[in-house]
């Protein structure tokens, strides 16, 4: 398997003049490829060809070229490759996220704009799970389901050996070497879970909750013969993309937020600041009402996902026709994996790009709604997060309570400088090592020590 400077590569139209160098074998390129990538790519320029084994993959490191991919060249980047994990956990690709761009694509991403993903269906969803969490007799407790996410994300971003060498090679070595093995397991408990969730759902005071899921089964119901009507499978496909979409993301980027902030005191005091002086004291709760009101809190949520998008590569885009990026041509069925993290710090668009500096964004027009290329954690275009109003809406709401109520410290003997910043995963990326944090003090109805 070979890395190639794109200019080098026979998609390059004319031919460039010089000669074939390969980068490197991918055996010696070290780190999570996200990290890698970033650094090929100051080197070697922002467009760059990957091939694993027959797939040729194109990957994109700068602003400009994302927005020639995800808005100039949107139509024709806007399905998605086909993988041996993402078919598994999607029931054939019978969700959103991972089903090729086509009739059926469009009709569920309708019903999940209007339907499922509004703002207003937070609350709803959040009970939904959250009922399902304790029910007595199922094996998967609060803490199972918690692996269950960050094992079903690991599964989806998992490759197999036919996902780059089609036919009978690719299964012969994914049965030598079990590829399937994870991807399987995690899929028959998650589909466990789903199938809990959905009896809960049938049950006659199921049936009340206004939640994501029963809506579904009042689709499947309908006796409107020309409305959609989504098969089981399309309901667990769609479960699943919350679950997993939805949870993990969100979840994430508090983490790496709160691991900032505790990193940078200076900004950590300021926000507090900002958030109680706004809301004001005794508050005993904070809900949406409150969402857009701490403007800092949302300088703060921006660098957030400027350092740490969840997922550094957006899903995975695949062209249905041939295009010309920056001058390179790119034929039909070339996967394109546009490198948001390194976007995010590119040096030549970002003051020192490493550092955590909220104000950056004061006075700036920059947003994450998909309009700005050098800030992208929500992808743009046709495929961009359907939910993005209530991704950005779950992050702030949790920074904010966490914030208002309690100051926060670190567990006895620690100092920032001790804090792990290294990162795991496959399609989404998290924090390797588990923050650990103390409160110290809670505020609202008075101030008590902890
Ligand atoms: C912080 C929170 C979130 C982040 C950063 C995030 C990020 C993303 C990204 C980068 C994409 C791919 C966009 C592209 O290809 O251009 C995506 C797609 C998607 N997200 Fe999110 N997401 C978040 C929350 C959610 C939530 C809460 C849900 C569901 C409840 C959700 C459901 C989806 C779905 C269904 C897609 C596929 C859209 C399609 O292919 O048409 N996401 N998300």
């Amino acid at each position: 398997i070979y890395l190639k400077n794109f200019k080098t590569s026979k998609f390059n139209l004319p031919p460039s003049p010089s000669s074939l160098p390969i980068i490197g074998n991918l055996h010696h390129l070290s780190g999570l490829p996200h990290r890698c990538f970033h650094n090929l790519s100051l080197k070697y320029g922002p467009v760059m060809l990957l091939r694993l084994g027959f797939v040729p993959v194109v990957v994109i490191s700068s602003s400009e070229a994302a927005e020639a991919v995800l808005k100039t060249h949107d139509l024709e980047c806007c399905s998605r490759p086909k993988t041996v994990g993402t078919g598994k956990l999607s029931y054939g690709f019978k969700d959103i996220s991972f089903s090729p761009y086509g009739a059926y694509w469009r009709e569920m991403r309708k019903i999940a704009v209007i339907e499922l993903l509004s703002l207003k269906k937070v609350q709803s969803f959040r009970v939904a799970l959250g009922q399902n969490f304790h029910v007595d007799g199922f094996v998967i407790d609060q803490e199972r389901i918690e692996e269950l996410v960050t094992d079903g994300a690991i599964a989806l971003g998992t490759f197999t050996f036919s996902d780059f060498f089609p036919g009978g090679a690719g299964r012969f070595l994914d049965w030598l070497f079990r590829r399937n093995k994870k991807i399987n397991r995690a899929f028959k408990e998650l589909d466990a879970f789903y199938q809990h969730v959905i009896d809960d759902h049938l049950k006659p005071e199921g049936r009340k909750n206004k939640d994501i899921v029963s809506l579904l089964l009042d689709m499947i119901d309908k006796e409107d013969a020309d409305s959609f009507k989504p098969s089981m499978d399309n309901l667990k496909a769609i479960v699943m993309d919350v679950f997993l979409a939805g949870i993990d993301t969100s979840s994430i980027t508090m983490i790496w937020a709160m691991t900032e902030l505790v990193r940078n005191p200076r900004v950590m005091k300021k926000a507090q600041e900002n958030i109680r002086i706004t809301l004001g004291a005794k508050r005993e709760k904070i809900t949406e009402d409150d969402l857009g009101k701490v403007e800092y809190l949302s300088l703060i949520i921006k660098e957030t996902f400027r350092l740490h998008p969840p997922l550094p590569f957006i899903i995975p885009r695949e062209t249905m026709s041939h295009i010309k990026i920056q001058g390179y041509d790119i034929p039909p069925k070339t996967q394109i994996q546009v490198n948001v993290w390194a976007i995010g710090r590119d040096p030549k668009r970002w003051t020192d790009p490493e550092d955590f500096i909220p104000e950056r964004f004061a006075n700036s027009s920059v947003d994450f709604r998909g309009q700005h290329f050098e800030l992208l954690p929500f992808g743009s275009g046709r495929r961009m997060c359907p939910a993005m109003p209530m991704g950005a809406a779950t992050v702030e709401l949790g920074l904010m309570n966490l914030l208002y109520f309690f100051d926060w410290g670190l567990p006895d003997g620690m100092k920032t400088g001790d804090i792990d910043m290294e990162e795991y995963g496959t399609l989404s990326i998290v924090k390797k090592v588990p923050l650990q944090l103390v409160p110290l003090r809670r505020y609202g109805c008075g101030v008590q020590e902890v």
